[in-house]
């Protein structure tokens, strides 16, 4: 099939891994022009990189589905919600929808992000310069995550621990290796805290409540799920928000000036850098989608990145404009039956952060001595994010 493929598909044929990774968006643009579905010899998978097409796949998941034994975050924390589809899909993802509705995030969660980020600017604060990504947004994701979950007796440093483990197990296996043991061990612990909280605080916790109509495993499961989901991405969407911002000071001035323009700041840095930039599926049965014949046993990897420039839609597409009137219809947050479950906590959180910084770090601006720019090929983000302020206590 990947010769026929190969053969009239040559812009996929000639898209590596590490360019995808590097400087995605030339060859996306090309791509979603002239191959809107393409199929990638490296990715061993098909490419869709226009935004209606993205869009039909995550809305069909009887065609294309997550529930495949090839999915390597399954195989180390078991079926969550993540990877699986219908009925069972739905069965794992109800018990958790209610403590992420809008209001529910505003009222549980907004005086903890407020209290969180303001310990981590003070701290920052007299120092002039500071490294964003690991001083401020990691930490940041991580306590938010955290106080999701409620595990009894858990810290933020522990919960890390677990989530670099559990990660480590996942890159080995999808890069066809076998899982090393401190995934599994970090597993272990993240249930017996599982087990430990439900028993201690019943129904009063996200985790006691979903107890009450899934079993532990699965509970536990999905607990790694909602660690898996919300420390990477959400790391990385402050960090591309902030980024982005300091890269366009005139864009910055016009916040600065009305911070009712921040949330479009935020949904505009969601739409050109999604911190999530791809997501799998697997084909069900023969299809046909764009150009495209499908074969069942497929691998379909939508990129978000990709459908979130289209013109079609956006026009100017690659241009930071915190005013773009539809900007709230990027994809960052996938679309259809596993749309991002925290999507509003995660909005919540990016905004209370950058709004601190904002006005806590006067003439915030990047260090000049550490050009950055987002990276990688699933998650994306800068590596470092160095910047100065003028230190208002002097
Ligand atoms: C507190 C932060 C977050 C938490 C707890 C969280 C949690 C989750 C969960 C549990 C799911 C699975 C939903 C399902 O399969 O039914 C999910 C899906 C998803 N999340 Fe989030 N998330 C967070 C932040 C983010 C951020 C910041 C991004 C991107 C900027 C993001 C992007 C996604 C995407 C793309 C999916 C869909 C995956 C797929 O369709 O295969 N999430 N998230």
């Amino acid at each position: 099939m990947s010769t026929v493929a190969a053969a009239s598909f040559p812009l996929g044929a000639g898209t590596t891994l590490a360019e995808l990774a590097h400087d995605p968006h030339p060859r996306l643009a090309r791509l979603r022009e002239s191959e809107p579905v393409s199929w990638l010899p490296e990715l061993d998978g098909w490419l869709v990189t226009r935004r209606d097409l993205a869009l039909s796949v995550m809305r069909d998941a009887a065609t294309f589905t997550v529930d495949d034994p090839r999915f390597s975050t399954a195989q180390v924390v078991g079926p969550s919600m993540l990877s699986l589809d219908g009925e069972r899909h739905a069965r794992h993802r109800e018990p958790f929808t209610a403590p992420f509705r809008p209001r529910e995030v505003r009222d549980g969660f907004a005086s903890f992000i407020e209290r969180e980020t303001d310990r981590l600017v003070t701290a920052l604060r007299p120092a002039g310069a500071g490294e964003l990504r690991r001083a401020f947004a990691g930490p940041l994701a991580v306590a938010v995550v955290t106080e999701a979950l409620g595990l009894t007796g858990t810290t933020p440093d522990t919960v890390l621990s677990w989530y670099d483990a559990i990660v480590r197990s996942v890159s080995d296996i999808t890069a066809g290796h076998e899982a090393g043991a401190a995934g599994t061990k970090a597993y272990a612990e993240l249930r017996a805290s599982v087990e430990a909280t439900v028993a201690e605080r019943g129904g009063a916790s996200l985790l006691g409540a979903a107890a009450g109509q899934l079993t532990l495993p699965e509970v536990a499961s999905n607990a790694a799920v909602l660690m898996f989901g919300g420390i990477e991405t959400t790391e990385a969407m402050i960090t591309n928000a902030l980024l982005h911002l300091l890269r366009h000071p005139d864009q910055l001035a016009l916040v600065q000036a009305d911070m009712g323009l921040l949330d479009g700041a935020i949904e505009e840095s969601l739409r050109l850098e999604p911190g999530a930039a791809v997501v799998d599926r697997y084909a069900t049965r023969d299809t046909v989608l764009g150009p495209a014949t499908i074969r069942e046993g497929d691998l379909v990897t939508v990129s978000l990145t990709g459908a979130n420039r289209d013109p079609a839609v956006f026009p100017d597409p690659d241009r930071f404009d915190v005013r773009r009137e539809n900007a709230r219809l990027q994809l960052a947050f996938a679309h259809g039956p596993h749309y991002c479950l925290a999507a509003h906590l995660a909005r919540l959180e990016t905004r209370i952060a950058l709004q601190h910084l904002l006005e806590r770090l006067p003439a915030l601006r990047l260090d000049p001595d550490h050009p950055t720019a987002p990276q990688g090929l699933v998650f994306r983000k800068p590596p470092t994010l160095h910047v100065l302020w003028s230190d208002a206590t002097t």
